[in-house]
C-alpha cells in the first residue's frame, strides 16, 4: 500500500451505536434553503433552467449584489414545529439541512462572517429553532456544509502564487472557526455532509480535510461525516490512493444510483444517495414545469431501491423564501409518509439481502425476515424468488396480513402469488425463511 498521512483513518465498516443509528434510520429529508429561495431560479426577469441555488453563477451576480438579498430575507410563514411535523408525517428519522450553501449565507448567527440570518430583517437563529424542533419530534439533524463559500474573499478554486496560499489559509482557518461554532452551539448534531470540496485548492489541502475529521469527531464522539470532505495526500477523493474508503459513508450518489446488479460492491461500505424530485432543482425554483418531475411511486422507489443495496436515502425539499413549502413538496410528504405507515419495517433498521436482484423489485432484510418489495406486477400473476444455496422459503404474508401461496419450482426456486387483490400501490411480501445451518 502507499503510506499516507492523510487517508481513511479506518478500514472497513463502523458499527459503534451513532453509526448503526445513521445506517437504521435509511429515510431522511435534505432541507436546500438559502438567499436563492428569493428569486427561485430568475434574474433580471430571466429564468434560468439550471439548479436555483447555483443562480448566482448562472447569472454572473457579483457577491455583493447577491448578498443584497439579505434585506429581503424574512420568512414570514416559517414555522419550525410545522416543519418538524411535516418530516414526522413523512417517516424520515433524520433532516440535513444547509447551515451554508455555496453562496456563502449562513442560517445561523455565525460571528465569523456578516453573511448571517442575524444581519436580516428576520434576525432569529433560524438553524437553531429547526435544530430544536426536528430533535423534538424525535429526527435527527444532520448538518449540510459548503466548504466552497462564493462570498468569502479568501475563497480559491486553485492555489498557485504565495498570495492564493495566504488568503487560503486563512480561509481555511475561518472554516475550522465556523465548523466549531458549529459543533459548539447545536451539540445534537449527529452528521456533517460537506459539500463544494472538488475544487484543486480542497484536493491540494487534504491535510485539512483529514484534520476537520478528527477535530469534528473529538468535539462530537459519535458524529458521522461524509465521505464528500475528503482528500488524501494526493488529492485523492473520497476513496484514498490505496482504495479505503475516507469518512464514515460514502457521498457520491447525487441524483443518481448503484446499479442493483452490477455496483453490488457498494454493499461493503456504508453509503447515502440524495435525490431531488425535479430533475435537478435543489433550492426553490418557481417553475418545475421546465423539467420532469419525479411522482411519489418513483421517489419511493428509489428510497427501496438504496435500502435495498445497504445504503441511505435522502429526499430534497426546497422550501420557499417565505418559510412554507411548495404543494407538490406537502403532497409528496403525504404520500410517502402513508406508505411508510403502512410498509416501514421492510425499509428501517433494513439492509441488503444478498438474493439474486428478481425484475418484480427489491429484496430487504433485517435479520430472519427477507422483505419482498414489489414494484413491477408480471402477467404470470406469481413473483419468482431464488434463493441462496441452503436457504428455504418455509411462509410468505403480505405485511401484516394474509399469508400468500407459495409453491416450490425448481431447489431454491419459488412461486410467490400475487395477492388476490391488486394492492394498487408497492406492496411488500414478508418471507419467512430456514436458512441451513
Ligand atoms: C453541485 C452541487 C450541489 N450538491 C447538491 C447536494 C446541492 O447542494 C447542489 O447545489
Amino acid at each position: 500500500e502507499i503510506p499516507l498521512n492523510y487517508g481513511a483513518d479506518r478500514l472497513g465498516k463502523r458499527y459503534d451505536a451513532d453509526m448503526q443509528k445513521f445506517r437504521d434510520n435509511r429515510l431522511g429529508a435534505f432541507i436546500h434553503w438559502g438567499l436563492y429561495a428569493i428569486p427561485g431560479g430568475e434574474w433580471n426577469g430571466k429564468v434560468y433552467p439550471g439548479a436555483a441555488e447555483w443562480l448566482k453563477s448562472w447569472a454572473k451576480v457579483p457577491s455583493g449584489e447577491w448578498l443584497e438579498l439579505m434585506k429581503q430575507w424574512n420568512p414570514t410563514k416559517f414555522d419550525a414545529r410545522k416543519w418538524a411535523k411535516m418530516a414526522k408525517e413523512m417517516g424520515v428519522r433524520y433532516v440535513k439541512i444547509t447551515t451554508k450553501h455555496h453562496e456563502g449565507f449562513c442560517l445561523w448567527p455565525s460571528k465569523y462572517t456578516e453573511n448571517t440570518v442575524a444581519n436580516t430583517p428576520y434576525k432569529k437563529d433560524l438553524l437553531g429553532e429547526m435544530v430544536k424542533a426536528y430533535n423534538d419530534e424525535g429526527i435527527d439533524v444532520h448538518f449540510y456544509f459548503s466548504v466552497m463559500d462564493w462570498s468569502h474573499p479568501d475563497w480559491r478554486y486553485d492555489v498557485k502564487t504565495p498570495e492564493d496560499s495566504a488568503a487560503f489559509s486563512r480561509f481555511l482557518t475561518f472554516t475550522d472557526n465556523q465548523l466549531k461554532e458549529l459543533a459548539t452551539l447545536y451539540p445534537t448534531v449527529k452528521d456533517f455532509w460537506f459539500d463544494g470540496t472538488w475544487d484543486a485548492s480542497i484536493k491540494k489541502n487534504g491535510w485539512w480535510t483529514s484534520h476537520v475529521e478528527r477535530m469534528l469527531k473529538e468535539m462530537l464522539p459519535g458524529v458521522t461525516i461524509n465521505s464528500r470532505l475528503r482528500a488524501d495526500d494526493y488529492g485523492k477523493r473520497h476513496f484514498d490512493s490505496n482504495g479505503h474508503l475516507m469518512g464514515d459513508y460514502e457521498s457520491g450518489y447525487e441524483r443518481r444510483l448503484p446499479d442493483p446488479v452490477k455496483d453490488l460492491k457498494v454493499t461493503r461500505w456504508d453509503w447515502e444517495a440524495c435525490m431531488t424530485v425535479p430533475e435537478n432543482q435543489w433550492g426553490y425554483h418557481k417553475d418545475w414545469s421546465l423539467s420532469y418531475v419525479k411522482t411519489p411511486v418513483e421517489v419511493l422507489e428509489r428510497i427501496v431501491h438504496a435500502v435495498s443495496m445497504g445504503g441511505n436515502m435522502v429526499v430534497n425539499f426546497g422550501p420557499q423564501a417565505d418559510g412554507d413549502f411548495r404543494s407538490e413538496e406537502k403532497e409528496l410528504a403525504k404520500s410517502i409518509g402513508a406508505w411508510m405507515k403502512k410498509n416501514g419495517q421492510c425499509i428501517y433498521g433494513c439492509d441488503y439481502a444478498g438474493w439474486e436482484k428478481q425484475p418484480w423489485g427489491y429484496y430487504t432484510r433485517k435479520g430472519s425476515d427477507v422483505y419482498m418489495v414489489v414494484f413491477n406486477c408480471p402477467y404470470s400473476k406469481h413473483l419468482t424468488v431464488k434463493t441462496p444455496k441452503g436457504t428455504q422459503v418455509v411462509k410468505a404474508a403480505l405485511l401484516n396480513r394474509k399469508s400468500v401461496k407459495v409453491v416450490e419450482t425448481a431447489r431454491n426456486e419459488y412461486n410467490v402469488d400475487m395477492p388476490a387483490q391488486e394492492p394498487g400501490e408497492p406492496f411488500v411480501i414478508k418471507l419467512q425463511i430456514k436458512e441451513a445451518a
